[in-house]
């Protein structure tokens, strides 16, 4: 799948990945929305697993939140999005999935906004990995951002998220089919339990005869093979599995002490991939050391696909920070 407009490409250049694979050379591009680059105040958005710069517009996955008068003003606030390289959106090339972490990726960003002469945001937003790549930029520059604002997300991938990682690498590179399938897996952990029944019911696809949340399983599978590259999968599922801003750092309290944002931290309180427990326990534990750090959560019965559903209620989340 295309972006609906060419990104602009910055190229980065003698690139070492943490486990040392090097580079000289990398693409990384970006979309801006609203204002010119330094005419207005930025603000980072980086997508989630399956999405691309395209945070608005015809295919945006954001238009519910990002636009002209909407809660991110694009007449108020320059909105800047890079592509995260390999992503499959605009032809960057990566050697391995394997090389990459997501401290790579925020290290790529974070470079990215150093060459457009960008030294301050007014905020790094991201949903799901998107807010992950926000932890991991502010954790290795902890003065860029005013406002931090994960969602969906914490600062590390848990077991259990890890484990699930696992499971979708496995199906990648052992399934004859391995998009579709991995997606079927994925949407399990994306919705809940509560979800399915309020969709579903146990009703019957006449048409298909099988149950309908089979044919809906089947559906985001063959939807996501149609628009989705499997190495770009593997290394957006490898980026998720690697979050964690402490690693080879020390503890968590010496890597976010000098954090200068406001971190407003935003769960949903069903998901099952970064839980509400784990969120709290963020927030309280930013509060004891006395940063800036606030905790709200989405109600929804969706789970963790609730920051892409939940608008009303992420409108009303935001509006304090963007108004
Ligand atoms: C932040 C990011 O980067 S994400 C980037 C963009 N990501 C995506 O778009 C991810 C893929 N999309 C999704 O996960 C979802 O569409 C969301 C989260 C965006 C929205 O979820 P919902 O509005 O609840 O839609 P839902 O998951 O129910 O799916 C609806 C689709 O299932 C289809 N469907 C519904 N019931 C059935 C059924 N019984 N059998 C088969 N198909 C079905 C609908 O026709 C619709 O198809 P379409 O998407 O091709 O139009
Ligand atoms: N539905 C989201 C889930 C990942 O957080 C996506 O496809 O990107």
């Amino acid at each position: 799948m295309r972006l609906e407009n060419k990104p602009n490409i910055l190229t980065l250049t003698n690139f070492t990945t943490e486990s040392g694979a090097f580079y000289a050379t990398l693409n990384l591009s970006y979309q801006v929305f609203g204002p010119a680059l330094h005419t207005a105040p930025i603000v980072v958005v980086n997508h989630a697993l399956t999405g691309n710069s395209q945070v608005i517009g015809a295919t945006g996955w954001w238009n519910d939140l990002i636009g002209p008068a909407k809660t991110i003003d694009t007449q108020k606030y320059t909105v800047i999005a890079f592509n995260v390289p390999g992503n499959g959106f605009d032809g960057s090339v990566i050697e391995s999935y394997l090389d990459f972490t997501a401290r790579d990726v925020a290290q790529l960003f974070n470079l990215g906004l150093q060459q457009l002469e960008i030294n301050l945001v007014y905020a790094i937003i991201g949903g799901s990995v998107g807010g992950g790549i926000a932890w991991e930029m502010a954790a290795l520059s902890p003065q860029l951002a005013q406002h931090l604002i994960p969602i969906a997300t914490d600062w590390k991938a848990t077991d259990w998220l890890m484990a699930n990682c696992y499971l979708q690498e496995q199906i990648l590179n052992n399934s004859s089919r391995p998009i579709e399938d991995a997606r079927i897996h994925a949407m399990l952990c994306y919705r809940t339990p509560e979800s399915f029944e309020a969709k579903f019911n146990r009703t019957i696809n006449s048409e298909l005869g099988v149950f309908n949340i089979e044919s809906w399983l089947a559906h985001h599978g063959e939807k996501l093979q149609q628009r989705f590259q499997l190495a770009s999968y593997k290394l957006m599922n490898q980026l998720l599995k690697t979050i964690d801003i402490t690693r080879g750092r020390g503890s968590f309290e010496s890597v976010v002490a000098p954090i200068t944002a406001n971190i407003h931290i935003i769960g949903i309180n069903t998901d099952l991939f970064f839980t509400p427990t784990e969120n709290r326990k963020t927030n309280l534990e930013l509060q004891q050391l006395q940063l800036q750090t606030s905790y709200q959560e989405i109600e929804s019965i969706h789970g963790h696909d609730a920051f892409l559903i939940e608008f009303e209620q992420l409108n009303r989340l935001l509006a304090t920070v963007f108004e």
